[in-house]
């Protein structure tokens, strides 16, 4: 049976600036995500790959091209439609979380659907579940600041995860954690994806991260350069980021 496309992209192009001042960052993109895909962007500073994110996740607008998302132009929604389709089909982590202060880890990952008026009985269900694959069950009543770096990023996973989205955007979320903390929350994601659980699209700046992805697109200068993907191990997919990224040169972090 062929696989559902969760998210279909052509022919991208944004530009920024005013009219005689244009700087073109994408240069049409081509790409399909389908369903349980686990994809990671890498590519130099300002190759455009926030611009990308932005865009997929309906934050900015394109130029021109088409963004579908499960099977609808993103690009011609209204703001009503959209913001639905930000709370039904998408999930979202940044670098930097995004918990709420005043709420407890509990109420934080069971926020997008208290929001929707779901009975607080699944809330709280649903919430210990993803708690417990995230190894956060014992932190559920604690308040963010009693929480260190990477647990907040597995709740705020958690939190992304909870109305079952059809695509969770991962924006550099090893960002801000150190080596362990991130390898504790990449292996997660790749439990819930390779259990069909999750499809998933990263921007990373990191080729360890990107690593745990099932295929890696390189965005350089506004255009798709390449695709890697993984073969036997992850390290060996990592060894050939590594290797792309000497290929490629110095301006490649
Ligand atoms: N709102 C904006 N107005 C004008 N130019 C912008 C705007 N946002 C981004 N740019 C430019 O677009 C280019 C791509 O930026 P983008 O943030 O997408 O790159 P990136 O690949 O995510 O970079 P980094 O890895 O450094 O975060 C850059 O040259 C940037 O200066």
């Amino acid at each position: 049976m062929d696989k559902k496309k969760i998210v279909e992209i052509k022919g991208l192009v944004k530009n920024y600036g005013t009219r005689g001042f244009q700087t073109r960052v994408l240069k049409g993109i081509d790409l399909t995500i389908y369903e349980n895909d686990f994809i990671a962007i890498m590519g130099p500073s300002g190759s455009g790959k926030t611009t990308l994110l932005n865009i997929l996740s309906t934050i900015d607008k394109p130029t021109q091209g088409m963004v579908l998302l499960d099977g609808k132009d993103i690009t011609k929604m209204k703001n009503k439609e959209l913001s639905q389709l930000r709370r039904d089909k998408i999930g979202f982590i940044f670098q930097d979380y995004n918990l709420l202060d005043t709420m407890t880890l509990q109420d934080n990952i069971a926020l997008p659907l208290s929001l929707n008026g779901v009975s607080s009985k699944t809330c709280i269900a649903k919430s210990e579940t993803l708690a417990t694959i995230f190894g956060l069950k014992e932190h559920l009543k604690k308040y963010p600041y009693q929480l260190s770096g990477g647990q907040k990023q597995r709740g705020a996973t958690c939190r992304a995860l909870i109305s079952e989205p059809e695509i969770l955007f991962a924006d550099e979320p090893t960002g801000a954690l150190d080596s362990k903390s991130s390898r504790d929350l990449l292996e997660r994601l790749k439990m819930v994806n390779d259990e069909g659980k999750a499809t998933i699209l990263m921007v990373t700046h990191d080729a360890y991260s990107a690593s745990y992805a099932k295929d890696v697109y390189i965005l350089n200068d506004g255009m798709m350069k390449c695709c890697l993907t993984r073969g036997n191990s992850r390290k060996e997919l990592y060894d050939r980021i590594i290797d792309m990224q000497v290929a490629m040169g110095s301006d490649f972090v």
